[in-house]
């Protein structure tokens, strides 16, 4: 069940920069894991999985995808994978029901399986009585479970979130992290960063630490915790990357 990732000497560069944001990363994501791309600011993070995901080109390197049948193309690799953006990617003018059909559509659903899974979502995560408001009068904690919604809608079977949480209340948050957890229960394989080590400490039972656009380590969060000696993420991050800011332009 699930689907993994063997990302094999990735470098990119972007047109504009002097020096690569991500320099030869090499990474396993097995098929089920909950698996967080932990880093700092501007560590590449978002760069990786935009390049996993295809929405940009890498410089160098592979990537390779495999299901328990074994390895598969990456046309097809993109069929079963869902992504949710940080930014929210959404339209603001329509309901939070007309979005979920549009993208259903965009998605190849026939007209059953969009209601189905209209209604099964807007209920799972609290929206099914703001179903035909318009989502610009959203807090932010709607938009981003309107926005875990789209991602999800097609069921894939690999989802890569960048910061489903960030700027949400605990309940939405509680929410959110229930709805991945049901789904990594499922089978589906889950990527995901994030800033908050709480809840990636939490979430996650593989990691991977990035920093200036190298991996530091990657392995379970059991074995990281046990060879650090400690029940704190935060602790190991703050040892492996320092106190210093990472402020890029200054
Ligand atoms: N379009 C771009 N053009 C040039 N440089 C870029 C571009 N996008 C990102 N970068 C640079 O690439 C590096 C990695 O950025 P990226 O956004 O992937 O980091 P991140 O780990 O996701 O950071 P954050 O936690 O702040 O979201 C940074 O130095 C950033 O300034």
């Amino acid at each position: 069940m699930g689907i993994g990732i063997d990302i094999q000497h990735i470098t990119k560069r972007y047109p504009s920069a002097t020096k690569n944001s991500l320099d030869g990363v090499s990474l396993t994501i097995n098929p089920g894991s909950k698996f967080g791309i932990l880093g700092p600011n501007g560590a590449g993070k978002t760069t990786l999985i935009s390049i996993i995901c295809g929405i940009i080109e890498k410089t160098e390197g592979n990537i390779f995808c495999h299901s328990d049948k074994g390895e598969i193309e990456y046309k097809e690799f993109r069929k079963k994978l869902g992504f949710v953006p940080q930014d929210y990617a959404l339209f603001q003018e329509l309901t939070s029901k007309q979005n979920l059909e549009y993208f259903g559509a965009l998605y190849n659903l026939n007209r059953k399986q969009i209601a189905s899974q209209t209604d099964y979502l807007l209920n799972k995560l609290g929206l099914a009585a703001v179903a035909d408001k318009q989502v610009c009068t959203f807090s932010g904690g709607m938009k981003r479970r309107v926005n875990l919604a789209i991602g999800i809608i097609h069921q894939p079977q690999i989802l890569i979130l960048d910061e489903p949480t960030v700027g949400v209340d605990v309940q939405s948050k509680n929410a959110i992290m229930k709805l991945l957890d049901e789904l990594n229960a499922n089978g589906t394989t889950i990527i995901y960063t994030s800033h908050h080590l709480a809840e990636a400490q939490e979430f996650c039972n593989e990691i991977a630490l990035i920093d200036m656009g190298k991996i530091i380590l990657s392995q379970t969060m059991a074995s990281l915790l046990k060879e650090h000696q400690t029940n704190s993420l935060k602790e190991v991050f703050l040892e492996l990357t320092g106190e210093e800011y990472r402020d890029s332009n200054v």
